[in-house]
């Protein structure tokens, strides 16, 4: 536990924005399943990197690493991919992956593990062992495989088995993590397989990550978005290759948002072309009357000269990880804003469609949660002289550390130490813009 006060304090300078989360587990997972070797560059050792490079070491990847000195903490990886040999042998292996917090890691590797001979144990922490997991555990029982969950409020999970290849189908509103899952592995069975939506596909921009990094290491798939299909051929195979993580947009909004509530803070390291979901950020802050410019290669959100106007509606459903941040901008926007189709919210890291209401309540925010949507609506400037919680996630905490530049008076923040799971170094980067951390208090 670590808590932060910060004096309030606007913000300055250039932040190099650390490489795409995203990314980089789908990069990592496609060079490990590969034949030969890959290189891959810009890789930053979040808790969420480390439980998907560690899972994929466990399912026999090699993976070395050398120091990147173009980043903070950033490192390249060498990778020589597993052979994955498919489960149906009695070979008497348990192996044991330990997910951490991370549904990424979790979802992703679930159905990977059942290329691999013998039985595979998940273990995390945090609320990972609370959110869903049922789409898995109805394919694994359909295809008549051993899914054993734990009781307990950890995750412990047991699975044994090789997942067949054929029709899968899945609803499209719970995570996209499941689909992305089942993309990784369907390639790799002997027959054809199908995944059939049964729903809207939601946060879709990752689905296209999927396909971008699967088509970069050769794997073929075919979306067929309208019909919500997806055709996977099998008898495939991952070839090896180089790759360059891109700049994380999830990032950045943090500082574009900071930017549009008066903040001068350039972004560098973001690739314009990127397919990431969470350039969404931008769309929403210039329907906010912010403007986003561009100076060579870097971006930055400019304040509107009177402020940012809000009075409008936002759908969340393709985006939830901007989803705090963009509600702390419609805060200090006139009007009444709503962003709404957050139902997803509740099951990530926190329960973060609560979360945010209350926290940003606690600094004389108008926020209310309406069912799905957040309804606030904006005020002339946020309170300070408060203790907030992060509620131990991420995105919340660094949604607060940007609030504290807007706030009239120091905020505290409790479990501070949660950036780690996405961005270990935002402390320090927030601190070199000039964010004034002025004290820090450790516990247990
Ligand atoms: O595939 C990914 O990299 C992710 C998908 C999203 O989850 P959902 O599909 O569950 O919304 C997002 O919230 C998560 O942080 C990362
Ligand atoms: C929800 C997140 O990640 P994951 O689902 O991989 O835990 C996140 O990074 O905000």
């Amino acid at each position: 536990m670590s808590d932060i006060r910060i004096q309030p304090q606007k913000l300055s300078g250039i932040v190099h924005i650390p490489p795409s989360k995203s990314m980089a587990h789908r990069v990592v997972i496609a060079a490990s399943l590969s034949e030969g070797q890959s290189i891959i560059r810009n890789i930053q050792l979040s808790d969420d990197i480390i439980a998907t490079i560690t899972g994929m070491r466990t399912l026999g990847a090699r993976i070395d690493q050398v120091p990147d000195p173009k980043i903070d903490g950033g490192v390249s990886l060498m990778i020589h991919g597993a052979n994955p040999t498919g489960a149906q042998q009695e070979t008497g292996i348990v192996r044991e992956i330990d997910a951490n917090e991370s549904g990424s890691t979790l979802r992703f590797l679930v159905p990977i593990s059942s290329l691999f001979p013998g039985e595979t144990h998940f273990i995390g922490r945090g609320k990972l062992g609370s959110r869903p997991m049922t789409i898995y555990e109805e394919i694994y029982r359909d295809q008549g495989l051993s899914y054993r969950a734990g009781i307990g409020d950890l995750l412990d999970l047991q699975l044994a088995g090789s997942l067949k290849p054929g029709t899968y189908t899945v609803a499209g509103n719970v995570s996209s993590q499941f689909i992305t899952g089942l993309l990784f592995t369907l390639p790799l069975l002997e027959e054809d397989s199908q995944i059939k939506l049964t729903t809207e596909l939601e946060s879709v921009g990752y689905i296209y990550l999927t396909l971008d990094v699967l088509q970069h290491f050769g794997i073929q798939v075919h979306f067929h978005r309208a019909e919500g299909l997806f055709e996977i051929p099998g008898g495939q195979s991952y070839q090896a290759t180089d790759y360059t993580v891109e700049g994380d947009y999830s990032q950045a909004a943090f500082f574009l948002v900071a930017g549009a509530l008066g903040n001068d803070v350039m972004i560098e390291g973001l690739d314009k072309d990127s397919a990431q979901g969470d350039k969404a950020i931008m769309d929403f802050l210039q329907a906010f009357g912010a403007e986003i410019v561009e100076q060579g290669d870097a971006i930055q959100a400019l304040a509107p000269a009177g402020g940012l106007t809000g009075g409008v509606t936002l759908d969340g459903s393709q985006c939830p990880d901007i989803i705090p941040v963009t509600a702390l901008a419609s805060c200090l926007a006139t009007g009444e804003t709503v962003i709404e189709h957050l139902e997803r919210l509740r099951i990530k890291e926190s329960d973060r469609l609560a979360a945010t209401a209350e926290e940003l309540s606690k600094l004389g925010a108008s926020i209310e949660v309406v069912d799905d949507s957040l309804v606030i609506n904006g005020v002339a400037s946020l309170n300070g002289q408060a203790e907030v919680w992060s509620h131990k996630d991420h995105r919340m905490a660094m949604m607060l550390a940007v609030a504290s530049t807007v706030c009239s008076e120091a905020i505290l923040i409790q479990d501070s130490e949660c950036v780690a799971k996405s961005y270990p170094e935002f402390w320090q980067d927030f601190q070199k813009l000039g964010g004034m951390i002025d004290e820090w208090r450790m516990g247990e």
